[in-house]
């Protein structure tokens, strides 16, 4: 290995942003979650790739503990956050969630104006002190989401008015007005056409200059194109995980061999 390599293999190492430790998750009496232990780093693109149903979403809800609202959901383990427990009793679920952000699998803009749909997250955590400084917090919210140039005439209209791509992105604002620390997004671009996937995808590569973003993805493709990371799961298994250039031109399981290659899934 040449010292380049060897340099940005420490490096990584001290970029630990989630780390999760023997993670459990059942429903009811069904075992989702197996044993999983991965580390996630920071200003880094991780992806979630796997069958349907192998658990990579309720994986990635067990980080901003969104399984907390399922009833008959259970989480064991540790989810450890820059080293601090997320499931320890004195942490604030909703406090939690400003630092850990979300982007779901259908744009979901609340029924309001495009502007109050990325105050709302300042807003309630009290985040700004006077309408100037939301109003800044809002315009540079909506231009890391590459969508400020085309709303900042008409803040005042509704978000649910926007295209599917353009909502997708004001969802994407929404989720990094209040700064988080890390993005998590659940098949960000399934409901959206060609040119919009391109963007948003353009946009998931940007936000890692700042973030951790992990995303769930049904695209091969889409994991290849946008993450540096990729990890593979199969019945509620972690199976592989390591460079996404490894997983898929030279993987070590043959579970995950048969899936890039087409033979599970
Ligand atoms: N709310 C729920 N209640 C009960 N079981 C659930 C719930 N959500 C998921 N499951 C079950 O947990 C397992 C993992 O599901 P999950 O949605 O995490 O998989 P996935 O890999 O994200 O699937 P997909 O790619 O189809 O979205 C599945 O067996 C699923 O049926």
């Amino acid at each position: 290995m040449n010292d380049m390599r060897l340099m940005e293999r420490v490096v990584d190492d001290t970029r630990i942003k989630i780390s999760a430790k023997d993670v459990q998750v059942w429903y009811g009496d069904s075992h989702a979650i197996k044993d999983v232990n991965i580390d996630i780093l920071d200003k880094t693109v991780t992806a979630f790739i796997g069958p349907s149903g192998c658990g990579k979403s309720t994986f990635l809800r067990t980080l901003n503990r969104m399984n907390d609202t399922i009833p008959i959901c259970r989480v064991e383990g540790e989810i450890l956050l820059d080293g601090e427990n997320i499931y320890d009793r004195k942490v604030d679920p909703v406090q939690l969630r400003a630092r850990v952000g979300m982007v779901f699998q259908k744009p979901n803009p609340f029924p309001k104006s495009i502007y109050d749909n990325v105050a709302y997250g300042p807003r309630i955590h009290g985040l700004t002190r006077n309408k100037a400084e939301l109003d800044e917090v809002v315009e540079s919210a909506l231009k890391k989401a590459a969508l400020w140039k085309e709303v900042k005439d008409r803040l005042t209209a509704p978000g649910t008015g926007l295209s599917g791509g353009q909502q997708q992105r004001l969802c994407i604002a929404r989720a990094v007005a209040t700064s988080p620390e890390v993005l998590l997004m659940d098949e960000p671009c399934s409901a959206l056409d060609p040119i919009a996937t391109a963007q948003v995808e353009e946009l998931i590569d940007e936000l890692r200059e700042n973030f951790s973003v992990v995303i769930v993805t049904h695209s091969m493709q889409q994991a290849a194109r946008v993450s540096q990371k990729t990890a593979f799961f199969h019945m509620g298994n972690l199976v592989e995980y390591g460079d996404t250039t490894q997983i898929f031109t030279k993987p070590s399981d043959p579970r995950t061999e048969s899936y890039i290659t087409g033979r599970i899934g």
